[in-house]
């Protein structure tokens, strides 16, 4: 059995907790039963111990397991990682969304998507990444009585995402305690406006409008203080002809939207300035999660 997830970008500026976007890169794990329980990692975090002893997929795949079977047995987990860790792109989203869906189709219970993104909802509190990492394509959530409400609406082809990954982690859970307890007025009506503005472009297809729509006042400018040279990628990304470019969740990534036809350009662009990080160019998933039985 396969389970695939893509990674996301949330916030995308003004949408702090809200809004989300799925790309093509992903995770995908591949679990068969076996004699013994064991564990092969490839790509992102491949090195990295705290994954092989202490597996958040592993620890919620045995969670859910566990409650919906009553055999006992043992698994090969084969992991293939594109996705960064602590980077911005929704690591821990996907890691949350792909264990859940691989119990249920382990066990071979069918689960309904909505299901599954209200489950998730339990270990990520803010249903902005996992909506899209559950649905694909541009969403805005909210929760309310401990269930996700969104509306998804799929990105055309048209569209690109030029990313620029840091080579500096930074932990979402950390970065959210460098945030204000407090904002004013001005600032509250101003992300509130922004983030409609921005949410109707998506829906409208207004492209020409992401750019203004985009701009923020709740966090990008306290999180980006901590790596100051993601003010220069923006500004690089922005003048070279991105659409708009917010810092992708937490950070560090930089994440950029472009007309398919600029994308190149601007990869090329941000890669000559900023060669010590890792630049490259992504299509938009429309998919979200894939089981293949
Ligand atoms: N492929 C993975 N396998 C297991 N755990 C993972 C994986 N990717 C991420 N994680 C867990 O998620 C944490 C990163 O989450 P977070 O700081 O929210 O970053 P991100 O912005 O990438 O979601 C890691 O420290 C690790 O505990
Ligand atoms: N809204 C959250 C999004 C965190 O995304 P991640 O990919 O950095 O985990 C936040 O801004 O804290």
């Amino acid at each position: 059995m396969k389970v695939s997830v893509p990674a996301t970008s949330a916030n995308l500026g003004p949408g702090f907790d809200s809004l989300g976007i799925a790309i093509t890169m992903k995770n995908q794990v591949i679990i068969r039963p076996s004699k013994f329980h064991s564990v092969s990692l490839k790509g992102e975090g491949a090195n990295n111990p705290v994954l092989k002893d202490n597996n958040m997929f592993i620890s919620i795949f045995n969670d859910f397991y566990h409650n919906l079977s009553h055999k006992k047995r043992h698994f090969r987990f084969e992991f293939f990682n594109e996705i960064p860790l602590s980077r911005g792109l929704g690591s821990s989203s996907a890691v949350i969304v792909s264990a859940i869906a691989s119990a249920y189709a382990i066990e071979g219970i069918k689960l309904d998507k909505n299901k599954l993104l209200n489950l998730a909802l339990a270990y990520e509190n803010h249903p902005d990444n996992i909506t899209p990492a559950v649905m694909g394509g541009f969403n805005v959530a909210t929760v309310q009585d401990n269930e996700v409400r969104y509306i998804n609406k799929s990105i055309p082809k048209a569209l690109k995402a030029v990313i620029v990954v840091p080579n500096r982690p930074i932990s979402t859970q950390l970065s959210r305690k460098t945030l204000p307890f407090k904002y004013s007025k001005d600032d509250v009506i101003f992300n509130i406006s922004h983030s409609s503005l921005l949410t109707a472009a998506f829906m409208s297809e207004d492209w020409k409008m992401l750019r203004t729509a985009s701009l923020d006042k709740v966090h990008q400018k306290y999180r980006m203080k901590q790596m100051p040279e993601l003010f220069d990628v923006q500004k690089s990304a922005l003048r070279s002809g991105a659409l708009m470019s917010t810092l992708s969740g937490s950070g560090s990534t930089l994440f950029s939207i472009c007309f398919a036809d600029d994308a190149k350009r601007i990869e090329k662009a941000l890669r000559n300035r900023f060669s010590h990080f890792k630049v490259f160019t992504s299509d938009f998933d429309n998919t979200g999660v894939k089981i293949d039985l």
